[in-house]
């Protein structure tokens, strides 16, 4: 069948329409390109097709940089130059904002980086290969373990860390058998590459960690610290329950140095991905703000919160995870609080309290019904949002707009170049 690609749409595939109709979705296409396809999948709606044939290529068109391209499941867009990347997501932005009843929206301002190497963080999949140990992803849309030899998105250490694991194991029989009990290992890394943390999720518990640590340092001297953890993949979708933390040999974290400060991220915690664009996600949120007091809520270890302690009075940063904030966020002017978003908010309705600045940063889920109607009570004269998912993000601006606040500027910060993921800042004022 052969298909006309009108536009492209969140996820990473491209949109048209067949002869009666009917919308179709094909990935690896661009909008405006002519194809010829094949459907896989009816079942869904909409219909998705397989791209057999690109007949007019859009100009923006470029060979993919990596050789699993297309089969692995992490990027969407190596097929698109940058620059097109970023207007198809600008688009996507705004259509997604539109046709959830927000109208007469503010220009969107792109802020873009280097858009290779720039993830500081790397999980892959382990697996024997005809008795060798491999590492991986998921093969797009499967379960199915993809061996890789590359990943240009990542730092380099990253996956010079991910070949030491493999040369070690091959090497001596006891590094081996820390490899096949293992079944993912993560590894992190600061924005200079200059330190390294390591997890290894296994099935079972096993003696000598250092001892292995120690071996791999000797190929990459940059670890600093590891752990293992123990993991269970349930049912065929490899559900993963909460993994539990055993044996540790060196640091227990990584001290990042970003936005001038140096934060000290625990093993495992939550720290922005995009190495080339913390500080000016940082910049953008909170550095040229002031006042009495400022909410840094799902504050993490307090990335926009230290910022904002540098110019407000008082800052209160919440996270429900919050041993590292409570720990380093500490001194005149700042409050950690340990608490979910939404017990934080009413208990503040309660006391009445009205800080000039809300910072919200959640998870994808967004931050939902109860926190906005909270946010309206409370009705602080702006509000950042910090979004990773456009969809949520519409939904939760909808309920704010409505309550009284005016979109005055959003931002597309481009933290995750070559993939479908979408960053967005917004600043709401009453
Ligand atoms: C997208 S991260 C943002 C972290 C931080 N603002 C940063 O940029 O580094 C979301 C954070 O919200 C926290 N979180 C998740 N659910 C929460 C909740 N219900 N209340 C408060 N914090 C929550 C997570 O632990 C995570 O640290």
């Amino acid at each position: 069948m052969k298909l006309q690609i009108e536009k492209a749409v969140y996820g990473g595939a491209g949109l048209a329409h067949e002869a009666a109709g009917k919308t179709v979705l094909v990935p690896f296409t661009l909008p405006g390109e002519l194809i010829e396809v094949q459907l896989v999948e009816q079942k869904k709606t909409p219909d998705e097709a397989s791209l057999l044939q690109v007949m007019t290529p859009s100009k923006d068109r470029v060979k993919p940089t990596c050789s699993h391209f297309g089969e692995c499941g992490g990027c969407q867009y190596q097929h698109a130059e940058y620059p097109a990347q970023v207007k198809i997501k600008s688009s996507i932005l705004q259509e997604t904002l539109e046709r959830a009843g927000l109208m007469a929206l503010p220009n969107i301002e792109s802020h873009i980086g280097p858009p290779w190497d720039y993830r500081n963080r790397m999980r892959l999949r382990i697996e024997e290969l005809g008795g060798t140990p491999r590492v991986g992803y998921n093969r797009r849309g499967t379960n199915e373990f993809l061996a890789i030899h590359e990943c240009p998105i990542s730092a380099p250490i990253l996956w010079r860390a991910a070949q030491s694991l493999l040369h070690v194991a091959a090497q001596t029989p006891s590094a081996a058998r820390w490899l096949t009990n293992a079944v993912e290992v993560e590894f992190f890394t600061t924005g200079d590459e200059k330190k390294l943390q390591m997890t290894l999720f296994v099935r079972k518990d096993q003696p000598g960690l250092a001892a292995f640590c120690e071996h791999l340092k000797q190929v990459i001297p940059e670890l600093a610290g590891a752990g293992t953890s123990l993991i269970k993949l349930t049912g065929p979708q490899r559900q993963v329950q909460k993994p539990h933390p055993l044996e540790s040999w060196g640091t227990t974290g990584l001290s990042y140095r970003t936005a001038d400060e140096d934060y000290w991220i625990s093993r495992g915690g939550f720290f922005q991905v995009n190495r080339f664009l913390i500080d000016e996600l940082v910049r953008i949120v909170a550095a040229d703000r002031n006042g009495q007091l400022a909410w840094d809520l799902y504050a993490g270890v307090g990335l926009f919160s230290r910022t904002l302690a540098k110019k407000f009075r008082q800052v209160v940063a919440v996270e429900i995870a919050g041993t590292d904030l409570i720990n380093s966020f500490k001194g005149t002017g700042k409050r950690a609080v340990e608490a979910t978003t939404v017990d934080f908010l009413r208990h503040a309705v309660i006391q009445r309290e009205r800080p000039q600045l809300i910072v919200v940063d959640p998870p994808r889920a967004g931050v939902g019904t109860e926190v906005c109607s909270l946010l309206a009570r409370i009705a602080a004269p702006e509000i950042i949002y910090v979004s990773c998912d456009p969809v949520t993000l519409a939904r939760d601006l909808k309920m704010l707009v409505d309550a009284g606040y005016k979109l005055e500027e959003l931002h597309l910060v481009d933290l995750f170049p070559q993939t479908f993921h979408l960053e967005t800042v917004v600043v709401l004022r009453k």
